[in-house]
């Protein structure tokens, strides 16, 4: 079954689907265990952890593949990934779209801010026009090679056309082909309803914490026709936390002995990554080898 449609089985299955973000492989293989069916690669994410960068565009399409590949090679959750801009014209789309094809994403989403892209939660966001926004959903709807790839549109329209606005956008970018409207950084459940009355696709809704959203519940997006729901940053949020007070404690304290507790421990490490089959098998093939 390809991944995009393990994603769609995913959205079909579940009202509304819960998409986390996985900052690398490890975090992917948690994020199954304990019983997610989607998982979500940020662009901000691939970004900030693996670059030391801001979220401003500043990474490239190999960048963020390779962060895809070592996650999709872990882990078989269907991925969707966060592909900013597209990263050029209709030419640079489709090849994004084979490449994150090939490297086994499920989903991807396209925005409509200008290359020189920010956050979609901070101030002074440009937008391309609708016209060129179309352009690169048809690139990339044209790209597919699977059907069932999702494509996803982005729309950051809202903080400075408003939500009408903002709706007449979508509905031109799902005319174009998109799968799904991503209707970044509205705020109430007004909006939520009014984007998901008048469109037939998905909506997805970005529940990053401390963004311009409240952080809904995915009961309430569900009444209030959300399709997705995304936590892009969570984990990754709460872990540089855990790190920052293990740095701070080493140096204070000179050792560890304080923050040990707020560690996951070897065996729950190993637990996750199927470490002692792996030493199992390791073992036997030196038995054998001693035996002969
Ligand atoms: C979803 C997002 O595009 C991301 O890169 O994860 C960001 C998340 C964030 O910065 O909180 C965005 O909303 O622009
Ligand atoms: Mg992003």
């Amino acid at each position: 079954m390809s991944a995009g449609k393990k994603f769609r089985d995913a959205l079909n299955a579940n009202q509304p689907l819960q998409i986390v973000g996985t900052i690398n492989a490890y975090s992917a293989i948690m994020a199954k265990q304990i019983g997610h069916q989607a998982i979500y690669l940020s662009g901000g994410g691939v970004a900030n952890a693996s670059y030391g960068l801001p979220d401003l565009g500043m990474t490239s399409l190999n960048d963020v593949i390779a962060d895809v590949q070592r996650i999709t090679s872990a882990c078989d959750l269907p991925l969707m990934v966060d592909i900013d801009t597209g990263w050029g014209g209709a030419f640079n789309i489709a090849k994004t779209i084979r490449d994150m094809e090939k490297a086994g994403a499920a989903a991807v989403h396209i925005e409509d801010q200008v290359a020189q892209k920010r956050c979609g939660h901070r101030p002074n966001k440009e937008i391309v026009s609708t016209e060129e926004m179309v352009d690169r959903i048809k690139a990339a709807v044209d790209a597919r090679t699977d059907k069932d790839f999702f494509i996803m549109a982005r729309t950051d329209a809202f903080a400075q056309e408003g939500l009408d606005a903002a709706i007449a956008r979508a509905k031109a970018y799902v005319e174009a082909g998109a799968d799904g409207i991503f209707a970044e950084a509205i705020q109430t459940e007004e909006h939520y309803r009014a984007f998901s009355e008048a469109l037939d696709v998905p909506i997805l809704a970005n529940m990053t914490e401390f963004g311009k959203t409240e952080l809904w519940s995915k009961q309430q997006l569900g009444e209030w026709g959300v399709g997705m729901v995304l936590y892009p940053l969570s984990a990754f949020r709460a872990m540089n936390k855990a790190a920052e007070l293990v740095y701070r404690t080493l140096l204070n304290d000179g050792d560890q002995k304080a923050v040990v507790d707020t560690m996951q421990t070897r065996m729950d490490l190993y637990d996750y990554l199927g470490y002692h089959d792996y030493e199992q098998k390791l073992d036997a093939l030196f038995a054998q080898g001693k035996n002969k």
